[in-house]
């Protein structure tokens, strides 16, 4: 477990939390109410941020209740905060469903965050890179 710093921007919305002791991503809050048409995105605020140490992101990932039930999902799933980012962290919603609204209240559990280590890479330029069994075959590559 690491610490982070985390500093409230919303004194009235609950901070991030995991529901359960194993839970991989920590529940993050709405910090305004919002209604989402079918087919609409908003990005949704949620009165934190964080100052993650350095080696370390964090993912702003869906939570699957609500992909599974109403459809919803995030634009940029999932989304990246850096570890130098001392913003509010943001959701950007999705409804994706075709014909229902879907309404979420300020405090509702939107998103979930995930706190990774990372590695850094430095890219070293090559005329030509060595072979594997994949190749260059993507996309589909393997069949359906
Ligand atoms: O779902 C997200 C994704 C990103 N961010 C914040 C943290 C992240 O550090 C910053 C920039 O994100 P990203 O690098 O993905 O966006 P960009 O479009 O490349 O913006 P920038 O030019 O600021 O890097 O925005 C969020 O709050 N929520
Ligand atoms: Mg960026």
């Amino acid at each position: 477990m690491i610490e982070v710093l985390i500093q409230r921007l919303d004194p009235e919305l609950p901070l991030p939390s995991y529901a359960h002791p194993g839970d991989a991503g920590a529940d993050l809050h709405a910090a305004a109410d919002v209604e989402l048409l079918p087919g609409e995105r908003a990005v949704v605020g949620t009165g934190v941020a964080i100052a993650l140490p350095d080696g370390y992101a964090a993912f702003v990932h869906p939570r699957s209740g609500l992909a599974a039930r109403f459809g919803v999902t995030l634009v940029n799933a999932p989304g990246t905060v850096d570890a130098g980012y001392r913003g509010e962290i943001k959701v950007t919603l999705i409804n994706t469903d075709a014909k229902d609204a879907v309404r979420f209240r300020r405090g509702d559990r939107i998103a979930q965050l995930v706190v990774q280590r990372v590695e850094k890479a430095a890219f070293y330029e090559v005329e030509r890179l060595p072979g594997s069994a994949r190749g260059a075959g993507g996309f589909g590559s393997t069949g359906r």
